[in-house]
């Protein structure tokens, strides 16, 4: 198993190569890409540690040897929030990066699962895929994942907070897109959980600007890293799971055909072809009912400015 990390020596990228270092299956090869000349060195530096992982550093122009038939790449590459600034704004800086990354990915590892991080998730996805399309390798977008695990991982811990529940047995759905009102816990799914409607408004609003109450607390130095890294090492795995035949269901967002909009967080059967089925994400309450139709507009918005910057 060769898992390509791009972006590997930010925030997010050393914090999920340690990860993945440590929790990779026996005998993987774990590449790391990045533009900033220190990524050889978190190379080194990882691979002092006494795993049957395999740890190689690509810097700037090693782009093609770093992704060369890589079976995942993960894509945290590219610049975080400040704040006062929404993960759109990251747009015009970040969708080249992404579409460049994209094209590495085409030349090098047509097959790969790719799971993209960087922000605007809603809009660096269908970046993804019109490359792919542009290719004639897209197949129905079946290996192209937006990261949203951290939405379902801070759903779990602060459900879990308000409902005294053991953290490690909570399960919250989470679909739609991952910024602000597009991100959608369905507590009302939540197994065994007593919330008010009150606690249903609070705990939905914490999770979608979850992300913001890290930015902040970091007051200008940067956004979520360590939480987003144990997210995407968790969503890693169950890549990793599919590719070896594990029957295995997570939450990801993903291209979907007659859905409520093109891109939307789904829980999705993963398997060796990457997306094996999506599945359904059930019923909704009237509280989640209301507030998907209220973000789809901004949800097609963001997927449209990525469809177009692809295209344009
Ligand atoms: N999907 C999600 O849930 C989350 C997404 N993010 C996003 O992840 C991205 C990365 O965040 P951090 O790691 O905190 O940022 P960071 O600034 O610490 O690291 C980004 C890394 O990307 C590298 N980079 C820039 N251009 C590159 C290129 N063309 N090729 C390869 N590497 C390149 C930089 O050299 C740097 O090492 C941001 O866009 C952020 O908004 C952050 C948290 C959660
Ligand atoms: O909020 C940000 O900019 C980073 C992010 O996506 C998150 O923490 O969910």
């Amino acid at each position: 198993m060769k898992v390509a990390v791009l972006g590997a020596a930010g925030g997010i990228g050393q914090a999920l190569s340690l990860l993945l270092k440590t929790q990779l299956p026996a005998g993987s090869e774990l590449s790391l890409y990045d533009v900033a000349p220190v990524v050889p060195g978190v190379a080194v530096d990882l691979s002092h540690i006494p795993t049957a992982v395999d740890v190689k550093g690509f810097g700037a122009d090693d782009l093609g040897a770093a992704l060369k038939d890589a079976d995942i790449v993960i894509i945290p590459a590219g610049m975080p929030r400040k704040p006062g600034m929404d993960r759109a704004d990251l747009f015009n800086v970040n969708a080249g990066i992404v579409r460049t990354l994209a094209e590495g990915i085409v030349a090098n590892c047509p097959n790969a699962m790719v799971g993209v991080i960087t922000n605007p998730v809603n809009g660096t996805v269908p970046i993804v895929a019109e490359v792919f399309k542009k290719a004639g390798i897209y197949n129905e977008g079946r290996r192209i994942f937006g990261v949203t695990t951290l939405d379902v991982i801070r759903a779990e811990t602060f459900v879990a907070e308000n409902q005294g529940f053991n953290v490690a047995d909570v399960k919250v759905p989470v679909i739609g897109g991952h910024s602000g009102t597009t991100i959608l816990p369905l507590l009302s799914q939540v197994e065994g959980a007593n919330f008010s409607d009150e606690d249903i408004a609070k705990l939905t609003d914490r999770i979608q600007n979850a992300g913001t109450e890290v930015v902040n607390a970091k007051a200008g130095g940067g956004s979520a890293t360590l939480s987003m890294g144990a997210a995407a090492a968790r969503f890693c795995l169950s890549l990793v799971k599919g590719l070896q035949g594990e029957d295995v269901v997570d939450y990801a967002y993903v291209a979907v055909d007659g859905g409520d909009a093109p891109y939307f967080a789904h829980p999705v059967r993963l398997g060796k072809n990457g997306v094996e089925e999506i599945l359904s994400y059930g019923e909704l309450s009237a509280f989640e009912t209301k507030a998907k139709e209220d973000m789809l507009a901004t949800l097609n918005k963001d997927i449209q400015e990525g469809v177009d910057f692809a295209n344009g």
